[in-house]
């Protein structure tokens, strides 16, 4: 994912503001080492006192100003990576299928695990790449020898470093493979529940619930177990160092190292280089510290970048009449599928006609509509609207009316859910809508009628109650264009007659193709087409 630029003046400060701890961090070895040694003379006490104090300060409002920074450009980041990502999905190819599983957990915990990495890792690494070398040279100048321990003593830390960060990799990738299955399977499961719960399936869904929830704790107890390890190997390498060049700079001090050395330390040299020794490994154990976000990161990345990515559609330009629509040499082949669904068809739907495609189940009916709705794939040919072809056109689907054969529902009224296709439409106009497909009998056996309340599996509504509602829709839609799939599945006779009257209203002035393989719905079309 591309998010280049999201956050990067943030970032850019957070850089600079850690450079300047960095330069902080000097000075306050600097002004201790001074107080101590004022201390001891009596001169100037007050003075490095109070610069001491100052040091102290900036060093504080320097780490909360890097912190804040920090945070935003991970906000900015989060907030990129997510547009970029639902982007892609709402563009997605045509015909192409993802998990709805795995996208959930990419756009929610993948986006969330950038976070760190954001915010702590990378001030972090550029804190790592250029504090410490910066801050063994400055302990030179009073103390060549206790910069070069610190200098020696900065390799078995990288080394350890490297190889703890090998292992947090693995098991951290680990780790995310295990919460995307189990955020998977329970989604599924969720989605599942009437069928779960009718074949008595419970016990089981449970068990495996609970395995994969067992697997993922213990891959979170070794990613920590890895944590731990590194932290301490890391710390020890630190305190050890600090602790070589105390014990140098004590012996030196007292003149009792057992061997000669250029160097004579005074009390003040002597406590600079002393204090200065933590402050160069800590820019190290915090990059430490904040490693397993980066491997957090990377792991929820390969997630991102595996959700398909496809270049946002233009909108065709308004149709103030209903168009001409042709299918020339149109195949039609899924990239699973080993046969093409529909091939080599010409179709010609005059302005303003009916068009009915009858057809043995599988012969393509549904996926003509789909193309014609950006959902199967053009594989050959073109679709052309008033001449010109849909590429050249753009998207068409904000000016088609359209009932397919699995309306969607959303939680929501029942008003709420035929408003979805024409979401300025008015209370009578949903109203009419829905008595013009004959939910008004339906509605009558509910008390609250309209603002009946539906789930997302629209519990409650029967079969054909939902053609109903998803030809609504396609009534409620201002649209030249009408695509009409089996509108006419799950009704007995009677319900289909009734239905006749308002599909053949639903029709006049705009161009219509209607799937179907009701003999009575096809006469309502001027042109029939058979697919093979
Ligand atoms: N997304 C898809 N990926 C792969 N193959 C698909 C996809 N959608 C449809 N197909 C295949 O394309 C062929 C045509 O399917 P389509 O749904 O268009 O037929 P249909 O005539 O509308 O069938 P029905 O009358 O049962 O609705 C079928 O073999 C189907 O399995």
């Amino acid at each position: 994912m591309a998010l280049a630029g999201a956050g990067a003046s943030a970032l850019r400060r957070a850089r600079g503001l850690v450079v300047l701890d960095g330069v902080a961090a000097a000075g306050f070895a600097a002004t201790l080492a001074f107080t101590i040694d004022a201390l001891a003379t009596g001169k100037g006490f007050r003075v490095w006192l109070a610069l001491l104090c100052l040091a102290m300060i900036a060093r504080g409002v320097m780490a909360k100003l890097a912190l804040e920074a920090g945070a935003e450009a991970a906000a900015r980041v989060k907030a990129a990576a997510r547009a970029e990502a639902v982007t892609a999905l709402v563009a997605r190819n045509p015909g192409g299928s993802v998990s709805s599983a795995a996208v959930t957990t990419a756009v929610v915990e993948g986006v969330e695990a950038l976070d760190g990495h954001v915010s702590r890792f990378i001030p972090a690494r550029f804190a790592a790449a250029a504090t410490p070398l910066a801050l063994i040279a400055v302990a030179a100048v009073a103390s060549p020898i206790a910069a070069a321990i610190l200098l020696g003593a900065l390799v078995p830390f990288i080394i350890a470093m490297a190889l703890a960060g090998t292992a947090a990799a693995a098991e951290s990738r680990a780790q995310f493979l295990a919460l995307e299955r189990l955020s998977g399977m329970f989604l599924d499961r969720v989605r599942a529940l009437p069928v779960v719960l009718a074949f008595q399936a419970e016990s089981r869904i449970t068990r495996d619930l609970a395995r994969s929830a067992e697997d993922l704790a213990n891959r979170t107890i070794r990613v920590l177990r890895v944590a731990f390890f590194s932290t301490g190997a890391l710390e020890f390498f630190a305190a050890l160092s600090v602790a070589l060049v105390a014990v140098y700079c004590g012996f030196n001090l007292l003149r009792l190292l057992p061997f000669p050395v250029p160097e004579q330390l005074d009390l003040k040299r002597a406590f600079f280089v002393l204090a200065l020794a933590p402050e160069i490994y800590l820019p190290m154990r915090r990059l430490a510290a904040a490693y397993h976000d980066r491997q957090a990161a990377e792991a929820a990345t390969a997630s991102l970048i595996a959700l398909p990515s496809a270049s946002p559609r233009t909108d065709a330009p308004t149709l103030t009449e209903p168009p001409v629509i042709r299918f020339s040499r149109v195949t039609i082949h899924y990239p699973e599928a080993d046969a093409p669904a529909v091939q080599q068809l010409d179709l010609e739907i005059a302005a303003g006609k009916i068009v009915a495609l009858l057809g043995p189940s599988g012969s393509g009916k549904t996926s003509l509509l789909n193309l014609l709705l950006d959902l199967a794939p053009l594989t050959e040919g073109a679709v052309l609207v008033n001449g010109q072809t849909l590429a050249e056109l753009g998207s068409l689907t904000g000016q088609i009316a359209w009932a397919g054969q699995h309306p969607l529902i959303m939680p929501g009224s029942l008003a709420d859910n035929i408003a979805l296709a024409h979401r300025s439409a008015s209370r009578a106009e949903i109203e009419s809508a829905a008595e013009r497909v004959g939910l008004a009998a339906a509605l009558s056996r509910r008390s609250a009628g309209l603002d009946t309340w539906l789930d997302e599996r629209g519990s409650g509504l029967s079969g054909g109650e939902r053609r109903r509602l998803s030809l609504a829709r396609a009534i409620l839609k201002p649209a030249p264009i009408l695509l009409l799939d089996e509108p006419t599945a799950n009704l007995d006779a009677a319900a289909e007659a009734e239905l006749l009257e308002a599909i053949a209203e639903a029709a006049r002035g705009r161009t219509t193709l209607i799937a179907t393989h009701a003999q009575a719905v096809a006469a309502l079309a001027d042109h029939v087409v058979t697919l093979a």
